[in-house]
C-alpha cells in the first residue's frame, strides 16, 4: 500500500503475512467492503447503519459500525470541526475502514464528511487496496433534518451556541455520483435496508 499523505517515516517496509484476504473471506463466508454514509446531521446515517448492521447479523454477516460521534470520543478526541480537523478525521477513519475491510468485515462508516475531496481520498485508499467501496448518500433536505433535530444541535446552531455547524454556517458538498442514494425523507427504513442488501449481493460481497 502506498501512503495517501506525505509519510514522515523513512526506512519502513511492508510486511506480508501468510494468511491472505481470500483465506479470511472463506473463513467468514463473505468479502469485506466499506459502506461510507455521508449526509447532513440528522439525515439518518446512524439510523440506517444500525438497521443494516442488524439485517447483516441476521444473515450471519460480520459488520462493524464506525460513527462520527463515537470515534470523536476516542481515537479522534483531539479533533474539532474546522475544515482541517474534519479532513484529518476523515483521513484517519478512511484508513481504519480500509483495515477493517481488508480483515473481511463489512464496515459501516457514518460521518458527515462534508468535503468531496476528503471523501475522494477515502475512495482512492480503497481502490489502492483493491477493496469494494460504496458511497451512500443519506439524503434529506436541511428543513427535514432540522425538523428532526434528534440531538437539539440545529436549535443550538440557530441560536449561535454552536458555530460552524454543517448546513447552517458550514458547507456540505453533495456527492456527485454516489453508488447508493437513500432519500430518507421519502423512503422507509425497510426500503433503505433492502436497497443496501441487494447492492451488496449484486456486487458479490455477500451471498
Ligand atoms: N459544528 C458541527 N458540525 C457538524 N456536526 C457537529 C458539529 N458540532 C458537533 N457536531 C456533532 O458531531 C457529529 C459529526 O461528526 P463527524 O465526525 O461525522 O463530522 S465530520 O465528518 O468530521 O464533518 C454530528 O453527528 P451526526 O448528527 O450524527 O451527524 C453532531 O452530533
Ligand atoms: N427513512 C428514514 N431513514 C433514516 N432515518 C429516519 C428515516 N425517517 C425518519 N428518520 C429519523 O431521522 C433521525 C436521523 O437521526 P440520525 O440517524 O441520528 O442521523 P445522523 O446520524 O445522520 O445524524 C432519526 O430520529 C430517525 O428515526
Amino acid at each position: 500500500m502506498t501512503a495517501t499523505i506525505e509519510r514522515k517515516a523513512t526506512n519502513i517496509h511492508w510486511h506480508e503475512g501468510d494468511v491472505t484476504r481470500e483465506d479470511r473471506a472463506s473463513m467468514l463466508g463473505h468479502k469485506g467492503a466499506t459502506l461510507w454514509f455521508t449526509g447532513l446531521s440528522g439525515s439518518g446515517k446512524s439510523t440506517v447503519a444500525v438497521a443494516l448492521e442488524k439485517a447483516l447479523a441476521a444473515r450471519g454477516v460480520l459488520s462493524y459500525r464506525l460513527d462520527g460521534d463515537n470515534i470523536r470520543h476516542g481515537i479522534n478526541a483531539n479533533l474539532g470541526f474546522s475544515a482541517e480537523d474534519r479532513q484529518e478525521n476523515i483521513r484517519r477513519v478512511g484508513e481504519i475502514s480500509r483495515l477493517f475491510a481488508d480483515s473481511c468485515v463489512i464496515v459501516l462508516s457514518s460521518f458527515i464528511s462534508p468535503y468531496r475531496e476528503d471523501r475522494e481520498l477515502v475512495r482512492r485508499m480503497h481502490a489502492e487496496s483493491d477493496l469494494d467501496y460504496l458511497e451512500v448518500f443519506v439524503d434529506c433536505s436541511l428543513e427535514e433534518a432540522e425538523s428532526r433535530d434528534p440531538k437539539g444541535l440545529y436549535k443550538k446552531a440557530r441560536a449561535g451556541e454552536i458555530r460552524g455547524f454543517t448546513g447552517i454556517d458550514d458547507p456540505y458538498e453533495e456527492p456527485a455520483s454516489p453508488e447508493l442514494h437513500l432519500r430518507t425523507d421519502s423512503m422507509s427504513l425497510e426500503e433503505e435496508v433492502e436497497i443496501m442488501i441487494s447492492s451488496l449481493q449484486t456486487r458479490g460481497i455477500i451471498a
